[in-house]
């Protein structure tokens, strides 16, 4: 199945803005990586030219070696899902969500019509509806529908469960972990949600007014600080010499979330001293990394 991307030098520009600013990255096979940023950072313009669906001013991104743009052996085996499901609304304004399935059954070398009918059932979408009737979350679960059930041995989601609820969200990230356990397909989910999809990932790259501002394992991220949690004079003591990125109270308790490493004899130390320690929330880090920079504008 491969699935290598590879860009190099990318820059994407709208006028004087230079939304993705010569961005370069590998992104392995068989994975699921993240793409983080904050609002107006470049994640959808990425993915826009990782999918084909934008011809980037500078640079390029191939698949497996192929350039993706105007290629068609390249373009067949990537899926983008663009945006919340409004983006289905517009594609397909007053057709049925059958149709909808239709026309990818048709386009998508690897469309698998029985998973999509599955999705669809799980995701509680009539698939005899008018997709501009469907409610927000349902669109989006059609688009996430279109994503998965495509196959593709690249799949791009940007923010495609906006809207869903909770237990729709749940739904996605189970289907999409069972179908990951099965294909090894590649799929990039850029998101808000950031804890909540930290699980489902395995790599995670955080982009900043378009550009690289960190690729990492999340293993490897989850390292990079530590939550000490205890009675509150004992973990003031013991983070005084670390760079605190959270603070919560709840009576005698806090828990504090510190930033670097925090080496094997100083976790020692804390559960030593009658301390939890565990790791450094993703959120909490983005929000630190993403912050810092800021402050060097
Ligand atoms: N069609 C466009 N015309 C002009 N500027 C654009 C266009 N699309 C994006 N931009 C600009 O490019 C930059 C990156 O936007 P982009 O939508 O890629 O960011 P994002 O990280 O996806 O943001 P968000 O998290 O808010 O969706 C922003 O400054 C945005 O205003």
């Amino acid at each position: 199945m491969n699935g290598l991307i590879e860009v190099e030098d990318l820059t994407v520009r709208f006028g004087d803005t230079v939304a993705v600013d010569g961005l370069s990255f590998r992104l392995e096979p068989g994975r699921i990586h993240g793409l983080l940023g904050r609002n107006g950072s470049g994640k959808t313009t990425l993915l826009s030219v990782l999918g084909a669906f934008r011809r980037p001013d500078a640079g390029r991104v191939t698949l497996d070696g192929v350039p993706v743009f105007e290629r068609a052996e390249a373009v067949h085996r990537i899926c983008f899902i663009r945006g919340h499901g409004d983006t289905v609304v517009n594609d397909w304004p007053d057709d049925r969500v059958v149709h909808a399935l239709g026309f990818a059954a048709i386009t998508r070398p690897g469309w698998d019509q029985p998973y999509a009918e599955r999705l669809l059932d799980r995701f509680d979408v009539d698939p005899q509806a008018r997709v501009g009737e469907l409610s927000k979350g349902r669109r989006a679960a059609l688009g996430i529908t279109l994503g998965l059930a495509s196959r593709a041995p690249v799949t791009l989601f940007d923010e495609s469960y906006l809207g869903m609820d909770a237990p729709s969200r749940y739904a996605f990230h189970h289907a999409l972990l069972e179908d990951f356990a099965e294909t090894g397909r590649t799929f990039v989910l850029s998101t808000h949600h950031i804890e909540e999809v930290a699980p489902l990932l395995e790599e995670v790259l955080v982009i900043d007014r378009g550009r690289l501002l960190l690729q990492a394992t999340t293993d490897d991220l989850r390292e990079q600080g530590a939550t000490v949690t205890g009675p509150a004079e004992r973990v003031d003591a013991f983070v005084a010499s670390h760079r605190v990125l959270d603070e919560r109270r709840l009576g005698p308790t806090k828990a504090v979330t510190v930033f670097g490493t925090v080496s094997t004899e100083q976790r020692a130390a804390a559960v030593a001293a009658g301390l939890e320690i565990g790791p450094v929330p993703l959120q909490d880090l983005f929000v630190h990394l993403t912050e810092a920079t800021k402050e060097t504008r």
